[in-house]
């Protein structure tokens, strides 16, 4: 049995899923692998943490020559090649490490890195074209080139725009030459593609709407209207990515896709090579699902997302954010792992990024860098400096810093002369309206404010649209006493995070937005703010200005602490880690899935048998798949059930063939089978099959006469009560059961209630009734207790086998549903015992054959089939004429031994290769088999109908 490992996958069996893990870390798991991902996560870490620690022992020992260096000190960290041979002793300690987490080193190891393929819009370098096939390669400035330049662990490629147009083919091909060297690969970009995709989609409209800013106000009809064309530029310019991608990937290879750019990337390469490894990380914030609803493009953009194998982001709320969604907009599963779509999973994770900080730490110490700190602390002397450092961006909040300064100025004349505020405003994105209006708009003021209180040698602001090299940028943090972040909102911001590696002698104080993904992990040691609030933040600048040396420095120590040990590094390799896990993950629940039903060979066997029966449900079954794209489900439709036009025919034909017998079998009342069914040569069984009736004649009941059905009008009461409070839900009273469906209703104020109610009734006054409670993935029904499918199919069958006077045994049944877990056990009541074996077997080839006839020692359901032969015939005068089989609860055992003793004919002779247990739509199943949808059941309709006479 498959349950037999129930916490630890043996080697033996696992040996396919285990085999890309191995590849991706090289060590031979030869103990069990955990089936619990933190417990392997964990492992890996410690395996990280401890190579890590040995190659920074051995990097002091060793020169840094394998660097990269690109000049003013940003040292490109993308370089690949393999150290080659190692020292003795790190195999050694690694040997012992590995013997303590179980895992053993094989002979040949040399930890090689794993390959990445970093896509995303920008490459790390921007390119200058300096002649028809010469060029300049400058790095590019913002917080994702810095953070991912930062890892070196891996054997990195970046593919990425390089920010330039090159129309002509000599250009590409020396660009594409001198690009490689620094390990990137050129996307190239055709103007209007730039424009359309990068300045119109991605910057005007993904880019402040997922910054809550909306869509710009003066040009939000034209945006509006331009929307279609520039969503097919973006859809094409992904494409184009995701060409590249593949040309270039090789198996093993892991592609982590990067932002808001490349949101369907994803998509692309899953449906070019479904087996690839593919990671999406979002830089900036994903904003909650009220804004990301307003969106034409919302669910396509998630779905492509969603074909990644890892989604990340800054932070929980970000994740939330996503997965609410994902839930709300696509009707999906949000699960505490991620978003669930048909049993497949897509782990959704928060993954604060970090810096190198180390880089920042060193290079304090260089002797560039100390000639630009004392270049600044002569300038600034007399003077407390604040800074800021942005991109000029709407989001950064740079109005409203100046504002909130001139405030200070305002309110503290003393300080006037006696501090400066510094701020680097690095232009970007200068071909978008919206930021050139914002420079002239930062100009203005800055000119006023310098205007108000500056003096003939000094300005209280110092302004500069550039950007600074790595070495100046550095100095200017080491002296700043007060940094100054006062993002709108800010995916996370780096420039806080390198602004305290800077400061470990000064030890100045950092104002962050709480807009901020940073807010999160520094918020202890800032002063936090809200940026509208100017008042506020002009408060806090004085109160920064003044802190004293005790309070900055213990503020001080918590940052650092942070920003050491939560590195780029870090957060690639835990991304990464993580990513690979998912695999290993998706292969684990893979294997609890059940195979799609073998059609050609339900057919077949259809076909040589000579007395079937097909059980059917009705929901999700042989209904009309409801639309539930962007979650606009037409609420009429959902609640008036009607059977899928295209079932008519096959179904008609299935029906009047002689040697198979169809039973309907539905939690639906009569009424409702009455209307789809009723023109049908068929069984119909309402309400479970307390109800039961061949088309041709009147319902009867199967319902034992001493029944309770006292607790309907409490369980009424207590389903109206919540009805009334959630909108959108809706109640089904039947006569031996209460449903209560929030299918429509909000996802998540229905879940709550739904608990709610269930807490009510399992605990409440009702809870003593004789009822059961059965939960579904968006109701909850009442029945009365012991009330399944399989109950009532054991007593539905008798009445058939009766009535049909079947005379050649049944052997082949169909059965196939939509079934909730609780109903399931009709599949387990056709498959005989399963055989006990050391060795789980797939599920679809787990039963061989039973053959069962009234002398056999009976002990699954079907036995009471037999036992029906003997009853005498039912007449089937009045609409609710009573089925003889239920008068008394054993009078099923009392007919099995009678039959055992008296008769040894059979009335089933079903081969395990002839019972087909078929699952619609629900991948956890204890059927053998599935089905997507009820279109795959019209499908194999017709090809039954189809092979009749
Ligand atoms: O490439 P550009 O269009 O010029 O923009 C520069 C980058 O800006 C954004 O950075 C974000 O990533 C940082 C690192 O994760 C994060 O700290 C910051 O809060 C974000 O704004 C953008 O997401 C990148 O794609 C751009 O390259
Ligand atoms: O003159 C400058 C100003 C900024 N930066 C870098 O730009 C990045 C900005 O990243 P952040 O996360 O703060 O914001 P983003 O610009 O990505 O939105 C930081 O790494 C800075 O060091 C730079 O290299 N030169």
């Amino acid at each position: 049995m498959e349950s037999s490992q129930e916490n630890n996958i043996s080697r033996d069996n696992l040996d396919e899923l285990l085999i890309p893990h191995m590849s991706e870390s090289n060590y031979n798991y030869d103990s069990p692998i955990p089936t619990s991902r933190l417990e392997r996560l964990l492992r890996e870490r410690e395996l990280r943490r401890f190579i890590r620690s040995f190659h920074s022992n051995e990097e002091l020992r060793e020169s840094n020559g394998e660097l990269d260096t690109f000049g003013n000190g940003n040292e490109f960290y993308l370089s690949g090649g393999d150290k080659g041979a190692r020292d003795d002793d790190f195999f050694e300690q690694i040997a012992t490490l590995k013997s303590m987490n179980d895992v053993s080193e094989r002979p040949d190891d040399r930890v090689p890195k794993q390959h990445l393929l970093v896509v995303a819009n920008r490459l790390p370098v921007s390119a200058v074209r300096r002649g028809e096939d010469s060029w300049a390669l400058e790095i590019s400035v913002g917080g994702l080139v810095s953070a991912l330049l930062g890892i070196n662990e891996f054997e990195a490629r970046w593919i990425g725009w390089a920010g330039v147009n090159v129309p002509d083919e000599v250009g590409q091909r020396s660009l594409t030459k001198a690009l490689a060297e620094k390990r990137c690969i050129p996307v190239f970009l055709d103007e209007e593609t730039v424009h359309q995709y990068y300045n119109g989609y991605c910057n005007n409209i993904l880019w402040p709407l997922f910054h809550y800013l909306g869509l710009p106000q003066e040009d939000r009809l034209a945006t509006t209207r331009s929307f279609q064309s520039q969503f097919a530029a973006y859809k094409k310019a992904n494409q184009m990515f995701a060409d590249v991608v593949n040309e270039h990937y090789k198996e093993g290879d892991v592609v982590w896709c990067h932002d808001y750019h490349l949101m369907f990337l994803p998509q692309c390469l899953k449906d070019y090579n479904n087996k690839m490894k593919v990671g999406w990380f979002l830089h900036t914030p994903f904003p909650s699902s009220e804004i990301h609803r307003t969106l034409p493009s919302r669910s396509e953009l998630l779905k492509s997302v969603l074909a990644a194998d890892l989604v990340g982001f800054h932070t929980y709320d970000y994740a939330r954010h996503f997965v609410s969604a994902c839930t709300r907009i696509l009707g999906l599963e949000g699960t505490p792992d991620g978003v669930e779509d048909q049993g497949k999973l897509t782990r959704v994770a928060a993954f604060p990024i970090g810096i190198d900080s180390d880089r920042f730490i060193q290079a304090l110490e260089l002797p560039q860098v100390k000639d630009h700190i004392k270049e600044l602390r002569d300038r600034f002397d007399g003077r407390m400096v604040m800074l800021g450092v942005d991109r000029l961006d709407m989001i950064k909040g740079i109005p409203q810093k100046i504002l909130a300064f001139e405030k200070f100025l305002e309110e503290n004349p003393i300080w006037r002369d006696k501090v400066v505020l510094v701020q680097i405003a690095v232009p970007t994105r200068t071909d978008v309206p919206e930021y050139q209006k914002l420079s002239c708009q930062v100009h203005e003021i800055v000119g006023r404010i310098n205007g108000r209180f500056g003096s003939l040698t000094t300005v209280p602001i110092h302004h500069l649209d550039q950007s600074l090299d790595f070495h100046a940028l550095c100095a200017l943090y080491a002296i700043t006493d007060v940094a100054l972040v006062t993002s709108l909102r800010d995916g996370m911001n780096l420039v806080s995070y390198e602004f305290v590696a800077c400061q470990a002698s000064k030890k100045g104080v950092l104002i962050l937005s709480e807009f901020a993904g940073a807010a999160q992990s520094l918020g202890a040691g800032a002063i936090l703010v809200n940026p509208w609030n100017v008042t506020e933040v002009a408060a806090s600048i004085g109160y920064a200005l003044t802190m004293p040396a005790d309070e900055r420095e213990k503020r001080h120590r918590h940052n650092f602490m942070h920003v050491t040990t939560h590195t780029s590094q870090e957060w690639a390799e835990t991304f990464v880690s993580e990513l690979n896990d998912t695999i290993v993950e998706a292969q684990l629940r893979t294997r609890q899935i059940p195979p799609l039903l073998p059609k050609r060979e339900a057919i077949e066997c259809f076909l040589q048998s000579n007395n079937r029966l097909l059980i059917l449900g009705f929901n999700g079954t042989l209904t009309e798949p409801v639309d539930t794209q962007g979650r606009r489900i037409d609420q009429f439709k959902e609640m008036d059930l009607k059977l899928h036009p295209d079932l008519k025919e096959p179904l008609k034909k299935l029906c009047d063939d002689p040697k198979t017998t169809t039973i309907v079998l539905s939690g639906s009342d009569r009424r409702v089978l009455d209307e789809n069914f009723g023109e049908y040569k068929m069984w119909l069984a309402a309400e479970h099959g307390m109800f039961l009736r061949l088309t041709s004649e009147g319902w009867m009941t199967t319902m034992p006469e001493n029944l309770n059905m006292d607790w309907v009008d409490s369980v009424k009461h207590v389903f109206e009560y919540f009805t009334d409070r959630t909108p959108r839900s809706h109640f089904e009273l039947r006569e031996t059961s209460l449903v209560w469906n929030y299918k429509l209703a909000d996802v998540e104020f229905g879940k709550l209630q739904a608990k709610d109610m269930l807490q009510h009734l399992l605990t409440g006054p009702i809870s003593n009734a004789s009822v059961d409670v059965v939960q579904g993935g968006r109701s909850v029904e009442v029945r009365a207790v012991g009330v399944t499918k399989a109950t009532a199919i054991d007593r539905i069958l008798g009445e058939i086998v009766h009535h049909n006077d079947v005379k050649a045994p049944i052997d082949y049944v169909l059965c196939i549903g939509h079934f909730l877990p609780k109903d399931e056990d009709i599949y387990t009541f056709f498959e005989p015992e399963l055989p006990s074996g050391p060795t789980p077997t797939p599920r679809a080839k787990m039963v061989k054959s039973v053959n069962r006839t009234a002398s056999t020692n009976l002990s699954s359901g079907i036995s009471g089939l037999a036992s029906f032969c003997h009853k005498p015939p039912l007449s089937y005068q009045t609409s609710e004429k009573r089925a003889s089989n239920n008068a008394n609860g054993n009078w099923w055992s009392r007919m099995r031994n009678r039959m055992t003793m008296h008769e040894g004919s059979s009335v089933l002779d079903l081969k395990g290769d002839n019972y087909f247990s078929c699952a619609v739509g629900r991948k956890n199943s204890s059927a053998r088999y599935l089905l997507g949808s009820s279109a795959d059941v019209v499908s194999l309709f017709k090809e039954l109908a189809d092979c009749q006479p």
